[in-house]
């Protein structure tokens, strides 16, 4: 089935086929939007309409009265003929495209008007049934630079707009500020007065990652190139206001799950609700960081390839200002703090500036990615040991000390999508790794965007070149992959959307009130 993003029927003929005994919302919408695309001729043949009522009707949304000039009303009942006769000369007459407007005709003659389009390779597009027709038009949302289109494959036009609607929802009303403050922003980057500008265009993809969508509409080639301390979205004024009552400081390192509210603990959502300011990864997706209430400060960690170790510096100091001015300091970090997360480095460092440090786990991402991916991570019989590693070992090598194939170990790697194609021949030629072995990327586990890609071991480089990444993703090896489901011998990968709103049922004031 073609889908159409635009309807882009210029210079040709189009019948529309309607047998209402009124003017449908339907037939109205394919006038114009037919008439709106610069056709040679739109002819509608309907036996029971005038057309005084038909014009009537037209909201005349049509771009120029001179398209309705190009409309031609024929009261009769539809013949195949037509298909043949009342086409364009440059196309011996044969129609270009047909629009089956109204249900109410019997299946036999649909069934007959979608063959006779068949053989003459017009194409047809019926009226909700994808079964008799040979294109789909996408509903579109424009809002200057963005246009969206979304179809359900004629699976009902209903749900679409139902779709596009809650698509809709989710976007800023500032988003064309945002598209262009960051197309400038790029080709700011681009343009020969920025250094660094490798490593700036790297950091404004990562920026385009991970922060909130809002905030992309502010940032400047000031803050991207010189103090990036402006990327507080709020600076914290509590910093710069000293405490009177000299509260004693408080520092949490507190885990926040790897996405959904769901799978936050009542205790990180707590902190996020006692907290003066909270220093968030930039891996701390949306959804969390809309439950910060607004008087909390937040400032959220750099760590851009190569600078991790500035941005962590950098969130340190802020940190430890904030505590000697007796404020609440929640250090958010994305998952559980101390699974990649150098929460033993910053438990460390501000333990040795004399303060106690409260940790509060999260749940890690490898966890609740096997569950979403339906990989159990132990199985009997399967896989009876768990390895967690990271594809990045200090200052970005590769870690020394990938581990040997255990047949029944489930081995989760972080950090490594883009890494892998360093790891894998490490894996395979030194390791013993099988190419064979099942594999799976998951990547956003417990987000709406959610995406399950399975493949084996072999392929995994060549995937991870194929598809966009969707950061962040980490990778799931061994047998326990094929425990629930099995790729094809003859699939070289397999995708799997496996995203659902877990938030939607979330009763957020009702937990809150449990808090108090
Ligand atoms: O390959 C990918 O998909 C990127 C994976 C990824 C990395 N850091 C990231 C992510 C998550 C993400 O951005 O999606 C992002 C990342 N890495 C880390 C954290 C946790 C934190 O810093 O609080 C975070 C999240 C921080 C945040 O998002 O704000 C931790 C980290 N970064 C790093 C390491 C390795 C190390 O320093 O020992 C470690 C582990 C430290 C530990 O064992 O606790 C350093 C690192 N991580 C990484 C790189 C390669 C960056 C590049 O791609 O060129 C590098 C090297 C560098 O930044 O100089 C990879
Ligand atoms: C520095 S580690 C932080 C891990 C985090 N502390 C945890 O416990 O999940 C970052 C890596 O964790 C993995 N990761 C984090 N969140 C994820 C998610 N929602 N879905 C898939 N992988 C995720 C990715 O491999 C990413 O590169």
């Amino acid at each position: 089935m073609k889908i159409l993003a635009q309807l882009d029927t210029s210079d040709e003929s189009i019948i529309l086929i309607d047998n209402s005994n009124s003017v449908s919302k339907n037939l109205i919408n394919k006038i114009s939007l037919t008439l709106n695309s610069n056709p040679n001729k739109v002819i509608l043949i309907n036996p029971n309409l005038s057309q005084s009522e038909i014009l009537s009707k037209l909201d005349f949304d049509i771009k120029n009265l001179s398209q309705l000039s190009k409309l031609e009303i024929l009261n009769k009942e539809f013949e195949i003929n037509d298909l043949l006769n009342l086409g364009r000369d440059l196309v011996k007459k044969i129609i270009d495209r047909v629009f089956i407007i109204s249900s109410n005709f019997e299946e036999s003659k649909i069934i007959e008007i979608y063959q006779n389009c068949l053989i003459n390779r017009i194409p047809i597009n019926t009226y909700n049934s994808s079964k008799y027709s040979t294109f789909t038009l996408l509903s579109t949302y424009n809002n200057g630079d963005l246009q969206i289109g979304i179809t359900t494959n004629l699976h009902g036009c209903k749900m679409s707009s139902r779709l596009k609607r809650e698509l809709i929802k989710s976007i800023p009303p500032n988003i064309n500020d945002i598209i262009l403050n960051v197309s400038n922003l790029r080709n700011l980057i681009n343009s020969n007065e920025i250094l660094n500008k490798k490593e700036k265009l790297k950091w404004l993809s990562q920026i385009i990652d991970y922060y909130p969508l809002n905030e992309l509409g502010k940032i400047s080639i000031d803050k991207l190139n010189n103090d990036l301390n402006d990327l507080v979205f709020k600076t914290p004024n509590s910093l710069n206001s000293s405490i009177n009552n000299k509260k004693i400081g408080k520092i949490s390192l507190v885990g926040s799950g790897p996405g959904s509210i769901s799978n936050l603990t009542i205790g990180a959502l707590n902190s996020i609700y006692e907290a003066d300011l909270i220093l968030a990864d930039k891996l701390v997706p949306q959804e969390i960081l809309n439950l910060i209430p607004k008087n909390v400060e937040i400032f959220i960690a750099r760590k851009f390839p190569g600078n991790a170790d500035n941005a962590q510096d950098e969130l340190l100091k802020i940190g430890l200002e904030a505590i000697e001015k007796g404020l609440n300091v929640v250090r958010l970090k994305q998952g559980d703090p101390y699974i990649f997360g150098r929460g033993g480095e910053e438990y460390l460092f501000f333990q040795n500036h004399g303060y106690k440090v409260n940790v509060l786990c999260g749940l890690s991402s490898p966890f609740v990615a096997t569950i979403n991916a339906g990989i159990p991570t132990t199985h009997r019989g399967v896989a009876d040991q768990i390895m967690i590693c990271t594809g990045v070992g200090r200052l970005g090598k590769i870690p020394e000390n990938l581990p040997l194939f255990e047949s029944k170990r489930t081995v989760i790697f972080l950090m490594s999508i883009k890494r892998i194609v360093d790891i894998l021949p490490i894996l395979i030629n030194e390791k013993q790794w099988p190419s064979n072995l099942p594999v799976a990327i998951v990547e956003r586990a417990s987000c709406g965007d959610e995406r399950v890609i399975r493949t084996r071991l072999g392929n995994l480089a060549d995937v991870c070149n194929k598809i966009e990444s969707r950061p962040p993703g980490l990778i799931v090896t061994g047998w326990a992959c094929d425990v629930y489901t099995k790729l094809n011998d003859n699939e070289e990968f397999r995708i799997i959307e496996t995203g659902v709103s877990l938030d939607d049922n979330v009763d957020l004031e009702k937990i809150v009130t449990l808090l108090k």
